[in-house]
């Protein structure tokens, strides 16, 4: 910031924490935080990156320039000799949809999940070396969600030892598949495997698609780009394919693994939540502190928009929950990793609940997430719709998450499976673990009466947990008891969805409260730090006990006046957190670049900056528009003719 004013100073001075200790908090690490620190301004300050221009770009320009990034960015990684996770932080502060996203995070994690030995020794490193281009082809134009009912084939012809890759109707073109549409000269494609005859399921089968040498799609191939998308610029630089299919390669696939992927990509999404929901946080966040309106008296200055409640009540619990999508992503990646473990080593049982976990807290946190993106836009008044602002592109890119990866709600509707499976089995000889071991005291908070008498009482972490358990367990078992009733359990499960969705839910926020809590159990240095994260988890778990009265009202689990008491503390809080608002968004360390933002620039120097950027728009390279005189100076003639008739 040297020789630069910075507007938000006495903001920064306000802070009663070290934000640098936050910063490594936030980060994860020590490691990670200068690893992402000198990756970020190692991008930032690369023309080649520079990302202020997407909005203004046709969609073919657009999609080059981002070929013309990640080849640059290839490069960098090459020269650099960067490590596979610095490559990784380089391509998220290039912060582009691309190819390579799903080249890396899908194609190659399927082959290394799901294929063999032999399998991996041919394709990984070609793959590693970016020799051969893949993506994750499973969804068709007629089915998505339903993986089971994929209509494409494979048939093995024993006579040639290959597989016959076959999409036999319209609606077997596989659709959708990030990369395919232009790039990819590979794919995992998902197809129902045919042996003598007989179907096996859907598997993975590793695909080539077009030529290394002049790129032309092999014989039997059609591929194309399904076409635009929602927003401008936005993910309209991914290439989403379709194809249909003739002859291909090789089969791997042990069975339990065919969904593994998912898996795995569905707990790097919740990462991303916390990404994306703090990036837009943070644009709000500032903002509402350079904004002013009302409340001058004498002349004096106006009121910093920030310091309205109800700014700071649809503000704080966003800023909570990054904080909290944090956390519970960190516990998930450990999740994941230990399900991975014991998978090797022929250990399935905790896949169901890895399962669970992993679908539930997607749906939970990029729901949020995405309606968290477009509040953010509103918080920042008529600026926050202006593409400078960051806000709009950033809403158009993330809000698929709540399709891609599995629909939110079919995602909790599995979620609805494992639970209604953890109670039928209470009682029983298997004891619920892990996520579900609370339903194992569930006689106890059937009957439980909240303690809470006072507004500070729900400062009490296990006051909290145990209202946020009582009102699961008793949701779960009033649907429960009403699935009991139907003959048919599917038809039950059809009927009750709704309430089965509405537990999913319930179960998934006392994940994320829960394991926010043992986050604050830990060791964590830093003047203030734990105080700070102890204000946002009680946000965060007070915000939605507010937003969910309606069920925790219902099942009992607490009194209209523990609710209003539970408002009252939450008013405090936000008085507590004020203060340190700015600092808490700073900790995210993003670079002005990242950010993409005049709005939530570091410096808080908005108006000018959006003045100056206003003027970089194509339409004001002329002061007399293009098509003055093809179509305003007749109007405006013909306007005068008839007025002097
Ligand atoms: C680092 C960056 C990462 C990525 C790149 C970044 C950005 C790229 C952007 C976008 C990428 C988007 C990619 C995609 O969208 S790929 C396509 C994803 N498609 C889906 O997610 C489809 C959703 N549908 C399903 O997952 C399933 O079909 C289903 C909804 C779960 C339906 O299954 P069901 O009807 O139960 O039937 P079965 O399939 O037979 O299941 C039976 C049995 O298996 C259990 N199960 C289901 N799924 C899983 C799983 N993933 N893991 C483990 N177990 C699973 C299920 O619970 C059931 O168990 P029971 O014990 O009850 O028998
Ligand atoms: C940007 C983007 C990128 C993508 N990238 C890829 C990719 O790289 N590879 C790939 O293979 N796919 C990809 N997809 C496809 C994606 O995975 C699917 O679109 C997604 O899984 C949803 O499936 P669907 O489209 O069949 O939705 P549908 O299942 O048709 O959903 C339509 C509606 O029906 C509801 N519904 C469906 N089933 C049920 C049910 N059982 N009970 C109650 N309600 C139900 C849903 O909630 C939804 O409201 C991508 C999609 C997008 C948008």
């Amino acid at each position: 910031m040297d020789g630069v004013v910075d507007h938000l100073a006495d903001e920064r001075n306000k802070a009663q924490f070290d934000v640098e200790e936050m910063k490594i908090v936030w980060a994860g690490s020590r490691h990670v935080f200068e690893l992402s620190d000198r990756i970020a301004r190692l991008v930032a300050s690369d023309p080649v990156f520079r990302k202020d221009n997407r909005a203004t770009l046709s969609r073919k320009d657009l999609f080059k320039n981002t070929l013309r990034k990640a080849a640059h960015a290839w490069k960098r990684i090459i020269e650099l000799r960067l490590s596979e996770e610095e490559a990784s932080k380089l391509r998220f502060y290039v912060d582009e949809a691309a190819f390579t996203d799903l080249h890396w995070g899908m194609f190659v994690p399927a082959i290394k999940g799901q294929a063999t030995e032999e399998q991996q020794q041919k394709w990984l490193p070609l793959a590693y070396k970016m020799q051969i281009i893949g993506c994750y082809a499973q969804t068709e134009l007629g089915h998505g969600s339903n993986v089971q009912g994929l209509e494409t084939t494979a048939t093995f012809d024993p006579q040639t030892d290959e597989f016959d890759i076959h999409s036999p109707t319209l609606t077997s073109s596989k659709w959708w598949p990030g990369g395919l549409g232009k790039v990819s000269t590979h794919a995992v494609v998902y197809a129902r495997l045919i042996t003598d005859g007989q179907e096996h399921g859907v598997h993975g089968f590793i695909v080539q698609l077009r030529s290394l040498d002049d790129h032309l799609p092999l014989p039997g191939i059609t591929i194309g780009d399904i076409g635009m998308k929602f927003g401008n610029g936005a993910y309209n630089t991914m290439d989403n394919g379709v194809t249909r299919n003739g002859k291909c390669v090789r089969s791997n696939v042990p069975r339990q693994l065919i969904y593994g992927t998912m898996v795995f990509v569905r707990q790097t999404i919740v990462s991303d939540a916390s990404c994306a929901l703090s990036r837009a946080v943070c644009i709000a966040t500032r903002y509402s502190a350079v904004r002013r309106q009302f409340g001058s008296q004498n002349g004096g200055v106006e009121t910093q928009v920030i310091d309205y409640k109800t700014q700071q009540n649809r503000l704080f619990p966003l800023l909570a929950a990054a904080y909290a999508f944090r956390f519970v992503g960190e516990w998930l990646k450990w999740l994941y990793t230990d399900v991975t473990q014991r998978l090797q080593a022929n250990d399935f049982s905790t896949l169901p609940e890895a399962h669970a976990c992993t679908a539930g807290l997607k749906s939970l946190t990029t729901t949020f997430t995405a309606d968290a993106i477009e509040e953010c836009r509103k918080l920042c008044g008529g600026h926050g719709y202006l593409c400078s602002s960051g806000l709009p592109e950033l809403f158009a890119v993330y809000v698929p998450a709540c399709t891609y990866e599995g629909d939110n709600v079919v995602l909790l509707l599995q979620v609805a499976r494992f639970l209604m499976k953890t109670v039928s089995q209470l009682g029983s000889e298997k004891k619920p673990v892990g996520t579900t071991a609370y339903m194992g005291r569930v006689e106890h908070l059937m009957q439980c009466r909240c303690s809470v008498q006072k507004a500070e009482d729900w400062l009490n972490p296990n006051t909290i947990l145990e209202a946020f358990e009582a009102r699961t367990a008793r949701m779960s078992v009033a649907v429960a008891q009403k699935l009991a009733q139907f003959a048919n359990p599917e038809e039950g499960f059809l009927e009750l969805s709704p309430n089965l969705v509405e537990a999913s839910v319930a179960h998934c926020q006392l994940i994320v409260v829960s394991k926010f809590i043992e986050k604050l159990q830990q060791d964590i240095p830093g003047k203030g730090v734990k105080e700070l994260l102890g204000m946002l988890c009680n946000i965060y778990a007070l915000n939605i006990l507010h937003k969910h009265l309606g069920d925790f009202l219902s099942t009992g689990s607490i009194t209209p006046k523990q609710g209003s008491l539970a408002n009252d503390q939450l008013r405090s809080l936000y008085s507590q957190v004020r203060p340190n608002a700015i600092a808490l968004v700073d900790a995210f360390n993003y670079t002005d670049h990242y950010l993409g933002s005049v709005l939530g620039r570091y410096d808080g120097n908005v108006y000018p900056k959006l003045y100056e950027e206003a003027w970089k728009d194509p339409l004001n390279d002329s002061v007399v528009p293009d098509g003055y005189h093809e179509y305003i100076r007749p109007l405006l003639k013909n306007q005068l003719r008839n007025a002097r008739l």
